[in-house]
């Protein structure tokens, strides 16, 4: 069977046709188009093409043809007129098949363009629409032509037969099935899995030709969630169909051989497989993979000239005869089709009143940018040579047999899935995808390795709750080992369990009310200082000014530190540490890892000298933590608790300044990013600080009681620390064997509980991905909200970070309006904080007469 002549959509627009039984694949353009609209604005907001590339792939024909392309010329139209720039020239490409129905999709263009011109008037750009017939495994366009690619339920099928399944092949294997089944030999899943990375790498190959560097392709096609290729979602709808084929060879109807030797040009990868690929290639970055379940059932208003209304089955058939009637026919022929499709409703019918389910299908959505040119060459480069390790030991990394521990993979020999995580991290997703990925996969709780460890990721409350509280004292916290390198292991965050009670019971004794309320002021008057010398009407970038005041309170606080030029520098210092926290603890001199333990060593000395100075009597008398922590009578040594060494002094002030002002920056710059998203929530905001503002007198420092007068913006802070989950997990280690979910956990494994996901499950949080406040106006429940973390960790700088936090938006919203004016929501590569890349650049309005303070 040549696919590239058999494949097509039933054509016409009669009772099977794909025209009148397309509702399924018209609901997946529907859901993508979030997704294309987000990808087209980044393209015209940071390359503005004047003539601008678009291809459809797999565009087949009837009114989904139009639909993704009228969409997308909506998007262009719409976000042009926003940003007052002309239209740029669109040369839209639509391909198929040469065997597509061309003709129809020519004959409606007429009716198109003028729906166009009415709609968009004459000050729309020129349009130029052509078909390009040829299959998408091999080049279509000219090089480097096409700045946008689009391609919906297509990719799934592959470009042939795998070789040995085919027709031609001497002996069936796969006899009685026409896909991988549960009971097919592993040839069958082994020449699948095979000729789809064929395919699919020739795709990227010949797509990474033709897409200009930045350029961007939005793909949509069924897949499966399970690593497993027999797993009964992504084989069920064919086993049906066999199933329909092997009754008619019961009754003599057709020969069993034709059975036996037909298979389908068919793959429904997993999220896992599509990582590889895109990783081997190395032109593209996975920006974004999403999945969710689609309903065959194409809904009651299909057409049905016989009467009465359609099963549900009957409409599923309807569905997927439009699309694969023209293969079967081909090798069955014409005169068994109706018959076929029947029973095949029949089976649907029965199957659906069995299971009491829907018939769903995983739908997979990826979103691919192509690498910048300097990329291209060095990034290409890396990515090809750490890939070919890849390939030579792909599938090496075998499941584990054991059922009952948590699901996943150990990956490659040694480094296991250390690469796809290093990839996550230098991807605009941030290192955040690496788990989203695979708990889409998995579930709940799943296991991987990473830097040669075991690692299993939980993401319950319950589990939340079982680990953070610790009460059997089952576990210890634990970071990957450059964290811990780089904070050194006398820090709170790596210090062993006893060592860990010891200096936090010194440290929290520095966070009391007294010294909450000074940095309050401190951080007031900072604010205050900030803001005077912003420009009305200029851009200032949220995240510059955030760092900028938290490193000179935390700095001030820890030790009165405060001149330009020692500050400055120990800001670039932390930003390195901060920097190397993910990479690979590799110790060459080019690498992040290694900057940064030099990075280090220069704080070190600065703060030892700065100990050494108190110690000798020569710096004058400064009431900061390194004072209380240097100085003999501070409570904890009075209750006889050791006193801290300098070593654990030097490590937890460095700890203290890496957890403080990253995090709070990234904090704010998120919160601000919201309030812009969510002007209803800004504009009652801005009345309760402005009713506070008012009574307070100008000049005045706000205080503790005044940040206590602001339940409302207390919400706002909440709800922006959920959302943006700055500290988006939290990394503990077993200290001996123990179950969680129902799996079991081994000694010495890692666990980390994966507060992002508990923060946007809608199990847990009502709309997840809504920005309301207004969800805190009740408690929330223990172990939701882990902002902060919870238990014996907690943060001890919470308070502090609120404070910030409050005062940063009292003065901002009381002294300037802003406008964001990149809306772009990636991620900061390489960070452990959840940061936005883009910094958040906002245009400030000062508000007229200084109403309040200033
Ligand atoms: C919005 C800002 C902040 C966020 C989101 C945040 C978040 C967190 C989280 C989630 C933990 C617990 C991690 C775990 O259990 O594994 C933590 C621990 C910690 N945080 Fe914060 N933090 C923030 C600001 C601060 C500030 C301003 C300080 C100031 C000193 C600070 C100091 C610490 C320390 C010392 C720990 C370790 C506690 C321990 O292990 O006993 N944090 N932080």
């Amino acid at each position: 069977m040549e696919v590239v002549q058999v494949l097509h959509m039933n054509k016409g627009a009669g009772e099977t046709s794909y025209a009148k039984n397309s509702k399924v694949q018209s609901k997946i353009i529907s859901i993508t188009k979030t997704v294309t609209e987000e990808a087209i604005i980044e393209l015209l907001c940071k390359n503005f093409p004047e003539s601008m590339g678009i291809a459809d792939l797999g565009c087949s024909s009837g009114p989904n043809t139009l639909t993704v392309i009228s969409e997308i010329i909506d998007i262009i139209y719409s976000n042009c007129s926003n940003l007052g720039c002309p239209t740029p020239e669109l040369r839209i490409c639509l391909n198929d098949l040469y065997s597509n129905d061309f003709n129809d999709v020519f004959g409606s263009l007429p009716a198109f363009y003028n729906k166009l011109k009415e709609e968009k008037g004459t000050d729309f750009g020129q349009c130029f629409i052509t078909g390009v017939p040829g299959s998408f495994y091999g080049r279509l366009f000219p090089r480097k032509s096409m700045h946008f690619v689009h391609s919906s339920s297509s990719l799934h099928w592959l470009s042939q037969v795998p070789p040995g399944l085919d027709s031609k092949a001497s002996t069936a294997i796969n006899k009685g099935r026409m896909y991988i089944s549960k009971t097919s030999p592993q040839s069958v899943l082994d020449s699948y899995m095979l000729q789809f990375q064929k395919d699919f790498s020739l795709f990227l190959k010949s797509r990474s030709d033709e897409v200009v560097p930045g350029g961007c392709m939005v793909l949509s096609f069924t897949g499966r969630k399970s690593m497993d290729p027999t797993a009964i979602e992504s084989c069920h709808q064919w086993e049906l169909l066999a199933q329909a084929l092997m009754n008619m060879v019961s009754e003599g109807l057709i020969p069993e051989e034709k059975v036996d030797i037909f298979n389908a040009p068919y793959y429904g990868p997993c999220a896992e497989e599509l990582e590889l690929e895109v990783q081997k290639e190395g032109s593209f970055i996975m920006d974004r993979l999403e999945a969710f379940e689609i309903d065959w059932d194409g809904g009651v208003d299909m057409p049905n000239t016989i009467n009465g209304t359609l099963s549900s089955g009957q409409r599923v058939a309807k569905t997927i005869r439009a699309v694969i009637e023209s293969m079967l026919e081909s090798h069955f022929g014409r005169d068994i089709m109706d018959d076929l499709f029947q029973r095949h409703a029949d089976l649907v019918d029965k199957h659906l009143a069995k299971t009491r389910t829907k018939y769903t299908n995983l739908v997979i959505r990826i979103m691919l940018k192509k690498l910048p040119l300097f990329s291209d060459v060095f990034q290409g480069a890396l990515i090809y040579l750490i890939c070919q390790l890849v390939k030579m030991f792909l599938y090496h990394g075998h499941q584990e047999s054991t059922a009952s521990i948590p699901p996943g993979t150990g990956g490659l020999p040694l480094i296991g899935e250390t690469l796809q995580f290093m990839a996550s991290i230098n991807s605009g997703k941030g290192f955040y995808d690496f788990v989203r990925v695979r708990r889409l996969r998995y579930g709940n709780c799943f296991r991987t390795k990473l830097f040669g460890e075991t690692h299993v990721f939980v993401s319950s409350t319950e589990s939340a709750k079982a680990i953070l509280n610790n009460e059997l004292g089952k576990f210890t916290k634990k970071y990957i080992r450059s964290i811990a390198e780089l904070v050194g292991d006398q820090s709170l965050l790596c210090a062993s369990h006893q060592q860990h009670k010891m200096i936090r019971g010194h440290l929290a004794n520095l966070f009391s009310t007294t010294s909450i309320s000074m940095f309050i002021k401190m951080v007031d008057e900072l604010m205050v200082e900030t803001l005077s010398v912003w420009e009305d009407g200029s851009t200032v970038v949220i995240l510059d000014e955030a760092l900028k005041i938290t490193c000179k309170a935390m700095c001030k606080m820890l030790m009165s530190l405060e001149s330009g030029h020692e500050l400055e520098m120990l800001q670039n210092e932390v930003a390195q540490v901060c920097e190397a926290m993910l990479a690979f603890p590799l110790r060459l001199p080019w690498t992040r890892f290694y900057k940064g333990l030099q990075a280090r060593k220069r704080i070190i000395s600065i703060l030892e000298k700065e100990i050494s100075e108190r110690r000798r009597g020569i710096q004058t008398f400064r009431e900061d933590f390194l004072h209380h922590m240097l100085s003999e009578d501070d409570k904890a040594s009075s209750d006889e608790s050791p006193r801290l060494t300098d070593a654990e002094i030097i490590d937890n002030i460095l700890t203290m300044i890496i957890a403080g002002q990253d995090t709070t920056a990234s904090a704010i710059t998120w919160m601000i990013k919201f309030l812009d998203e969510n002007q209803d929530v800004l504009e009652k905001l801005r009345n309760e600080q402005q009713h506070l503002a008012k009574k307070a007198s100008p000049k005045s420092c706000l205080t503790l009681e005044d940040l206590s007068e602001m339940p409302y913006a207390s919400k706002v802070i909440k709800e922006s620390l959920r959302m943006a989950s700055v500290v988006p997990w939290f990394p503990r280690q077993a200290l001996q064997d123990c179950e969680i979910e129902g799996f079991k956990i081994k000694r010495g494994w890692n666990i980390n509980i994966d507060a992002r996901s508990i923060h946007l499950d809608p199990m847990v949080y009502n709309d997840p991905n809504k920005f309301s406040p207004q969800r805190f106006d009740d408690e929330s429940k223990p172990y939701r909200f882990l902002a902060f973390g919870m238990g014996g960790r907690t943060c001890l700088g919470m308070n502090m970070a609120k404070a910030m936090m409050l005062v940063f938006l009292h003065r901002l919203i009381t002294t300037y309006r802003w406008k964001v004016i990149d809306s772009d929501s990636s991620i900061e590569k390489w960070a452990l904080f959840s940061k936005l890349r883009s910094g958040c650049p906002v245009h400030v309005t000062r508000i007229p007469n200084d109403a309040y303070y200033l």
